[in-house]
């Protein structure tokens, strides 16, 4: 069901009900995850309708796409270098693509930060901004003229439902996927112009159980909490860090799961593909004010604690029962 929602995304329909021309699409950070498992499943599709270029900034970290990859390689999927952080590396990798026709853009790579702002340096932070928002914007930058060209083009985005919600120890990076959404909402208008309806598409997972997450908890496991007052310190430890594994094991999704939705045909501006997730992003637009997602992720958090971590236990093992991931994305029919 995912993977129906996924094609539907990149503008195919299921299996057997469309003919459509190759479409070239270019993904950034394949060397894990997300991006690594939608550069697969486009690859090995069986009607043979994308050329992926899977960019990754290191190529030493090839292998696990290419193993994943299998016969596709060198046919349907090549690898390619890109460092969202580089615009020469950005020019180089759309140059060497024939007629430089990109048909899809899926802007994935990116990174995390936790912590306490006290124990970040700004320097951090700007590596947050300049790979999550400013990488997208280099990317626009250079693929976007040429789409505008063609009249036509899709653009997905990796963002979050960090860029429609902030969380406890995230603000950095909450604020870098804010400013996508923000930049996108702005864009998607003109867009609409050039390419006659929406063809921009936000993707905004939940937790996913990813490198992301593992990079992310080691980072903060290891973090210098010196600069912070003590009761700041023990609530990043005793209380985020605390809970953090038990969130990505009782609601997390895979990264394939989220490959599934990524596709589809007329997709909606934002797409969040985790249904265990949105009750708590329906908060933000319950409330104009903005004051009922802040109370009640307060009061989850220091008041009813014992009742949120069991609330999150028998998610878990309500799914561990099923024997299958809850199917999270699915779209309602
Ligand atoms: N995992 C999660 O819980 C969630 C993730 N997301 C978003 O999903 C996207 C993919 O993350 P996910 O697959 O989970 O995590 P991974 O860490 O597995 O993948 C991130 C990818 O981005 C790459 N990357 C980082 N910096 C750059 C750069 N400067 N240029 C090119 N590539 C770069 C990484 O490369 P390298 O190996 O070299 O570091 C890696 O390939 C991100 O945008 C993330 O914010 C959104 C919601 C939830
Ligand atoms: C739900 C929730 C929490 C944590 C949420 C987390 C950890 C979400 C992670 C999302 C990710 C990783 C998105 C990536 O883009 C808290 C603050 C512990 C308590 C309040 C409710």
């Amino acid at each position: 069901m995912l993977a129906y929602f996924l094609c539907y995304c990149l503008g195919v329909l299921p299996k057997g009900t469309k003919r459509m021309a190759r479409r070239n699409v270019l993904i950034t950070g394949c060397s894990s995850g997300i991006g690594l498992a939608l550069a697969v499943k486009l690859a090995k599709d069986e009607q043979k309708r994308f050329k992926v270029y899977a960019t990754m900034r290191n190529l030493a970290k090839k292998q696990p796409l290419e193993e994943a990859a299998g016969h596709s390689l060198g046919k349907t999927l090549e690898i390619k270098q890109l460092d969202v952080c580089d615009e020469q590396s950005i020019k180089t990798c759309v140059n060497s693509i024939p007629d430089r026709r990109i048909d899809v853009l899926v802007s994935n790579a990116g990174m995390g930060l936790i912590g306490p702002i006290e124990c970040q340096t700004i320097e951090e932070m700007k590596t947050v901004m300049d790979t999550n928002f400013f990488g997208l914007v280099r990317l626009l930058k250079e693929i976007l003229p040429d789409m505008k060209r063609r009249k036509s083009g899709h653009i997905v985005i990796i963002s979050s439902v960090m860029g429609i919600q902030g969380i406890l120890f995230n603000d950095v990076y909450a604020a870098s996927k804010f400013a996508v959404e923000g930049f996108c909402e702005s864009l998607a208008i003109q867009l609409t112009f050039f390419f006659f309806f929406n063809r921009l598409s936000l993707i905004e997972p939940g937790p996913v159980v990813t490198e992301f997450e593992r990079k992310v908890f080691e980072d903060g496991m290891k973090m210098d909490l010196s600069a912070a007052d003590e009761e700041t310190a023990e609530m990043f430890t005793n209380i985020y860090l605390k809970n953090y594994k038990q969130i990505f094991q009782s609601l997390g999704q895979s990264a394939e799961d989220v490959a599934e939705i990524i596709l589809a045909e007329n997709p909606p501006f934002r797409h969040q593909t985790n249904t265990l997730y949105t009750p708590m992003t329906t908060l933000k637009y319950a409330d104009p004010n903005g004051d009922l997602p802040i109370d009640i992720f307060y009061k989850m958090v220091f008041q009813h604690d014992k009742i949120f971590s069991a609330s999150l236990n028998f998610i878990k093992l309500l799914r561990w029962r099923s024997r299958k991931s809850f199917d999270l994305g699915k779209p309602s029919q």
